[in-house]
């Protein structure tokens, strides 16, 4: 198994590219099962999450091209409407083959995912919503069964404990394109990534109103047709490399990231101190003095902070003197890196949804676990500001989420190395 070798860096300089949404491609890929012409689409980052939702969809009928690096050409003449737990379970975003299936062949079957070391991941809203339009919903087996023979657009509150859902918010949308009559959510996702998913839909000819917005129109249309779609910039990987900057205090600029995606996450790190020069969709963050200000900080979905950069901006907090605070309303558990980061010397305590960071720390190399896609990006953040080796294991919780990350950073000068665990020294490996 890979294993990542990481050493104290920085500062980290030069430019980075931000590649394309990963929350964006998999909804996107999911997409395509609404037509039964091509949907070629750009830009799709090269990560296991892709290769799996790529799986699925051929599973269920999708012819699949990969032309070149980042584009992906899909078919999808003919469905079946069964996606079975043994592909679902490798990855809970294809959930949402459930919208497209249902909306396709007025019939689905799809495994339910399971939670996940995040928390619990459920799907109510999303079965809420198709009750809504009509469908018959049903739970066996562990599948979701929908009769869509009756489907019928209306009115759909996705309203939950913590906001919208952005899954649940992309599935009944997708439900609704091909739905006769009118359908109108409340409480519908914002994120950059269902407005993504809104926009491909109107290429293919749906019609819908309201993106970007809580309150969404969509008239159901009889076909869709085929398109070409560039996937939107991630947000989170550039998140990602603007913190790898700050904690090395280096001089980046993080290219191809349009700022008003990043809004709550800037507005964070200037109020912490972090000198940042924004030229279009460039991102320079400028090195600085002294130490950066101690921030509380509230996830909350779009366009508040996200609770994808949550593990990231702790790892940074560890590095700044004072008492930060960090609460996570998404996922209240979410604090699996916080257990590592404590093993390289970080002093956090957790008080219910709440991370206290008390910083500045001196944090030591120690061999530590990932545990899911951004506890491990934070673990790597960490690493870059510890002194000795940082060995980091499971790094294929990264490779779900991250292109290349260690390509891309160690062109910045970072010193992280992928190897397998025979590399590791015997007595660092996990038992
Ligand atoms: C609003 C938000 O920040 N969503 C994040 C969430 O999306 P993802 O789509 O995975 O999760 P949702 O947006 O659906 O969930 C948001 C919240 O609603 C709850 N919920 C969701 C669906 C449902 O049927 N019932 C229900 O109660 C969840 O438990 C959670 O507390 O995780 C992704 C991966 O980390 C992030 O990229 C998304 O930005
Ligand atoms: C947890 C994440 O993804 P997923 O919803 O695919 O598990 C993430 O992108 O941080």
């Amino acid at each position: 198994m890979d294993v990542f070798k990481v050493s104290r860096s920085g500062p980290l300089k030069g430019e980075i590219e931000v590649g394309g949404a990963k929350n964006a491609a998999l909804p996107l890929l999911a997409a395509t099962l609404l037509t039964d012409e091509a949907v070629t689409l750009r830009n799709v980052p090269d990560l296991s999450d892709i290769r799996f939702m790529v799986e699925i969809l051929s599973h269920v009928g999708s012819e699949v091209e990969n032309p070149e690096p980042g584009v992906w050409k899909l078919k999808a003449a003919e469905l079946t409407h069964i996606a079975p737990y043994e592909l679902v379970r490798k990855m809970r975003a294809s959930v949402c083959l459930l919208g497209p299936l249902t909306a396709r062949l007025r019939k689905a079957e799809v495994s339910i995912p399971g939670g996940c070391v995040i928390g619990p991941r459920p799907i109510d809203l999303h079965l809420k919503g198709l009750a809504k339009l009509n469908c018959e919903v049903e739970i066996t087996n562990g599948y979701v069964h929908v009769d869509a023979s009756k489907i019928q657009g209306g009115p759909v509150f996705l309203g939950g404990r913590s906001g919208s859902t952005v899954t649940g918010t992309a599935n009944i949308v997708m439900a609704a394109v091909l739905a006769p009559g009118t359908t109108r959510i409340e409480c519908a996702a914002c994120e950059p990534e269902v407005v993504d998913l809104c926009n491909l839909l109107v290429k293919m000819g749906a019609k819908i109103e309201g993106i970007g917005s809580p309150e969404l129109t969509i008239e159901g249309v009889e076909k869709l047709h085929g398109c070409e779609h560039s996937v939107i910039a991630d947000r989170i990987e550039a998140g990602t490399f603007i913190v790898a900057a700050a904690i090395t205090r280096g001089d980046v600029t993080v290219k191809g990231i349009p700022p008003n995606l990043l809004g709550a996450f800037l507005d964070k790190l200037e109020e912490s101190g972090v000198p940042l020069k924004i030229e279009g969709d460039n991102i320079r963050v400028l090195p600085y003095e002294g130490s950066l200000k101690p921030v509380d900080c509230i996830t909350l979905p779009y366009p508040g902070f996200p609770t994808d950069l949550q593990a990231q901006l702790c790892a940074l907090m560890t590095q700044v003197e004072g008492i930060s605070i960090i609460t996570e309303r998404i996922y209240p558990n979410r604090f699996m890196h916080v257990p590592e980061l404590q093993r390289m010397g970080a002093d956090i305590a957790i008080e219910g949804p709440s991370a206290i960071v008390k910083g500045a720390s001196k944090l030591s190399g120690a061999p530590v676990m990932a545990s899911d896609l951004r506890a491990s990006a934070a673990l790597i953040l960490a690493a870059f500001a510890a002194t000795g080796e940082t060995w980091i294991q499971r790094i294929y919780h990264l490779d779900r989420g991250y292109e290349r990350f260690e390509q891309k950073l160690a062109g910045l000068g970072a010193k992280i190395e992928r190897l397998s665990d025979k590399d590791m020294p015997k007595e660092l490996l996990e038992a």
